[in-house]
């Protein structure tokens, strides 16, 4: 209906109201409404044959699910219509962004790079330790948009560089890099555009404390039951604990507010800098965990500071 698509738009959205067949058609809706199947001429059975690829490369694990890829997906879908991205960038931008967003974790098996390196696992020894998740992410991204003849060289390359970014490694190199080019942003500027594409997967992939309570707090238990999974066993196999993902150490709060301070906090605050109308609210006390990001769409349309600040 024309409610929920209206309501898809939103970075309210609660995603524990829908099952997975009808977040597929969430996601066709996605791609109809910003018009890339007319743009693209992509075949309606085309689409949903990838969106089935990708529904069955998610694996059923706590977080890194099929539902972690579409809250993603549907974050950087808000961001897109709330920022008025449409008249900034070129259709084949938001095209890449919203296909990074679909397969930024393809195949997650639960436990993260730091887990794939020491473990010596065949992913980390394929890619020589370098992002080894966010490579094979990528790599099956590759395979499945082959097998349905949507690959292009030009999709590959942008589509890497976004999926890439989201090893939180890299965190403080890309966000001090977008800092850098903020006072002179130009929308017409390749690099700059590049960088803000990878500034909001990043937003996007790490939102769900920017999201109503009801909808963050079942995340976190997610989140936190995949962390305990991965140091339960890199215990058994006498590998080194990352403290955040030991349930002897961890509390949600010790989780939660030192993440929100320290990581998300400084990356919503630097695009809310290029896009005013992000207005994000810091939370009012230090043991207030909630981050309150208001939303609001300036009419007729949230404009960056200048399309070139
Ligand atoms: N402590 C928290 N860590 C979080 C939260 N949301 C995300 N994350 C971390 O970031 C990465 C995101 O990358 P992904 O591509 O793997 O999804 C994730 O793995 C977590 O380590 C959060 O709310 N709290
Ligand atoms: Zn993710």
């Amino acid at each position: 209906s024309e409610e929920v698509r209206q309501y898809l738009k939103t970075p309210t959205f609660d995603n524990w109201q829908w099952e997975d067949a009808e977040i597929m058609v969430l996601l066709q809706v996605m791609y109809t409404d910003l018009d890339f199947i007319a743009t693209f001429r992509i075949e309606p059975e085309v689409l949903q044959q990838f969106l089935f690829e990708v529904y069955r490369r998610y694996n059923n694990i706590p977080f890194h699910n099929f539902k972690h890829c579409f809250c993603v997906t549907q974050m950087m879908y808000g961001l897109i219509w709330l920022t008025d991205l449409r008249r900034k960038m070129d259709a084949i931008d938001l095209l890449i962004m919203l296909t990074s967003a679909v397969c930024h974790d393809l195949d997650h098996a639960g436990y993260n790079n730091a887990y794939q390196i020491n473990a010596r696992t065949e992913l980390a020894l394929r890619y020589n330790d370098i992002s080894p998740l966010e490579n094979h992410h990528c790599a099956v991204a590759f395979e499945i948009l082959e097998r349905v003849r949507l690959k292009t060289d030009l999709l590959a390359r942008r589509l890497w560089l976004c999926i890439l970014a989201t090893d939180m490694t890299r965190h403080n190199e890309i966000l001090n890099k977008f800092k850098s080019i903020l006072g002179g942003f130009d929308f017409s500027n390749k690099e700059h555009k590049d960088l803000l594409m990878m500034i909001l997967i990043k937003v996007s992939d790490i939102s769900n404390e920017a999201r109503p309570m009801e909808v963050a707090e079942p995340w976190l238990d997610c989140l936190l039951q995949e962390f305990f999974n991965q140091s339960d066993v890199e215990k058994l196999e006498g590998l080194p604990v990352s403290p955040f993902m030991d349930r002897d150490k961890v509390t949600k709060p010790s989780s939660q507010i030192g993440f929100i301070r320290f990581v998300l906090l400084p990356l919503f605050i630097e695009l809310a800098n290029l896009f005013p109308c992000l207005e994000v609210r810091k939370p009012p006390q230090p043991h207030d965990r909630r981050l309150s990001l208001n939303l609001v769409v300036v009419p007729p349309s949230c404009s960056s500071t200048s399309s070139t600040r």
